[in-house]
């Protein structure tokens, strides 16, 4: 068959979303569909039940509805319908008060820019919203406090500087207790405090209720809180006030964003799976990983404003898949792997290994038919930078069919609101069917549980060893021993208290063994 008839033949196009999915450069057999057709079946099935309120996620017992967030009437009852669409409202209300001046800054003045202070899902999609589909002059800029790292965090600070006075903060949590979310929260607070600012004026929290951020917020009488439900996953939480608050801030069109999910969710719902975007891709990452997760998926948008969906998806997929045991409890090590940035400036960085290293990948090409919204230049007679941007999606997706490397395109008229809200659902429901598909659970992240206790051992631990240090100065090997630790774990603890003036190098050894450290 030549490639025109395959690629005629599994074009699958939903003209009245000016979407498309070309999987024809997959190396699938014909059969797949055949062979796949019990498990899709039962895909479909959990799907349904899922959306019908069910608990899809056993092991923390939980239901699963960010699916309900952009069509609040599909959620299994009342009350969870009216939650949703008076918190949607809620949002919406708040942000045109910002913008309006009816609620301001401590000094009166309107709020100019919005701080979100976050981690994970709690800001991967609102940078993503940020980056890829706020309007040229936005009524808030935005920046953000999305780790621990004090540099990082001066640095911000710094950015904003005395537009801090109209910045308005936004500490989103789900869980209300993750560290590095609530570092930044005091750290901003001190910026604030360091301003002469009263932070509790010019802060919002976006977390669970009852939890430690909500109980904190409530108590110090934050500017608003806005709720976040167990039964949304962080990496699937950027159509609750996670992602719609940020963004109706920042002037984004939430109801288009929202539209755009909920019209992909009609398509891909119940579709057969020849038709179906989302069964499409989920069949396609079984196809190329054997069901094992053997070849990683390259997300290639060539669109500056998607360079952050690759970071986006790898939360989604690989947080979603990337797991220990299957439903029934069976060791599997699932998962796929995700990278890239954008074309075709990564054409100029791993694009080699692709076409010519080792075939351990897909390419998953995102490709935008607008290329701008402003007059062309000709770069070439008769050619624009558009027309180069096109000739090298589509070369590049040629380059590698040639060798064997294989590929997916989606394509979207035009990047906006509504067609990254598209994107975003088409994923989000190929991770469950995919997650189906292998029979694992991708509503949970037990593994990030086990990181998180390892940091407050650590932190324990480097208290100790700080107590230890002497005049006179102790070795790694002398600490461990009087403390009952790991020696490696001392020695690095030591390492990290001289490299910030909290302990002093005073002796180097011809080995870390003899490295002596005292008080500073
Ligand atoms: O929103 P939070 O509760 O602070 O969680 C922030 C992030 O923490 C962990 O990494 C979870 O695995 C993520 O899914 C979550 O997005």
């Amino acid at each position: 068959m030549s490639h025109w008839d395959r690629f005629q033949k599994y074009f699958v196009r939903y003209s009245n979303l000016g979407f498309s999915i070309d999987i024809s450069r997959m190396a699938f057999e014909d059969d797949l569909f055949s062979k796949m057709a019990g498990r899709i079946e039962s895909a479909y099935k959990a799907m349904t039940e899922l959306e019908a309120g069910a608990i899809a996620n056993p092991d923390e017992q939980r239901m699963v509805g960010h699916y309900w967030l952009r069509n609040a009437r599909l959620a299994p009852n009342d009350a969870l319908q009216q939650e949703i669409s008076e918190t949607l409202a809620a949002t919406l209300k708040f942000a045109a008060d910002i913008h309006a001046g009816t609620v301001t800054a401590a000094n009166g003045k309107k709020f100019t820019r919005v701080l979100v202070v976050g981690i994970g899902g709690s800001a991967l999609g609102p940078q993503l919203v940020a980056n890829a589909i706020t309007p040229a002059n936005p009524p808030l800029s935005i920046s953000f406090l999305d780790n621990t790292d004090p540099d990082g965090i001066d640095r911000v600070v710094a950015q904003i500087g005395d537009e801090l006075a109209t910045t308005i903060t936004l500490v989103i949590s789900k869980s209300g207790g993750t560290k590095e979310t609530r570092n930044g929260m005091l750290e901003a607070e001190a910026a604030y405090k360091a301003a002469g600012l009263d932070f509790a004026k010019h802060a919002v929290a976006v977390t669970g209720a009852g939890s430690e951020l909500d109980k904190h917020s409530t108590a110090q009488g934050w500017l608003a809180r806005f709720p976040m439900w167990d039964w949304v996953g962080g990496r699937t939480s950027l159509m609750s006030a996670v992602g719609t608050l940020a963004a109706a801030l920042q002037g984004v069109d939430v109801l288009q964003f929202l539209a755009g999910a909920a019209a992909m969710d009609v398509e891909t719902r119940q579709r057969p799976a020849s038709e179906n975007a989302a069964m499409l891709l989920a069949l396609m990452w079984h196809h190329a990983g054997k069901g094992q997760g053997l070849k990683d998926m390259v997300v290639l948008p060539y669109k500056d404003r998607l360079v952050l969906f690759s970071k986006y998806l790898q939360q989604l997929v690989m947080e979603s898949l990337g797991k220990e045991h299957d439903l029934d409890g069976k060791v599997v090590n699932q998962g796929i792997a995700v990278y890239g940035n954008k074309g075709s400036t990564d054409q100029h960085a791993y694009v080699q290994q692709l076409r010519d290293g080792v075939n351990n990948f897909f390419v998953t090409f995102i490709e935008v038919g607008k290329a701008r919204d402003t007059a062309s230049i000709e770069v070439d007679p008769g050619f624009t930078t558009g027309d180069y941007l096109q000739g090298f999606l589509r070369g590049t997706r040629k380059a590698l069919a040639e060798k064997g490397r294989e590929s997916i395109t989606l394509n979207i008229s035009e990047l906006n609101a509504f067609n990254l809200g598209m994107l975003i659902a088409l994923f989000e429901r190929a991770v469950s069917f995919y997650a189906s598909l292998v029979n694992i659970n991708a509503y949970h992240q037990p593994g990030v549980e086990a990181g998180k206790k390892a940091a407050t051992d650590f932190l324990a631990q480097l208290a100790k060893v700080r107590a230890e240090l002497t005049v006179t100065g102790r070795t790694a090997d002398e600490v461990a021993a009087k403390l009952g630790i790991d020696p490696e774990d001392a020695y690095h603890m030591l390492n990290h208290l001289a490299a910030n003036a909290q302990a002093k190098m005073v002796l180097t050894g011809d080995s870390p063994a003899l490295d002596q450290f005292a008080a500073p």
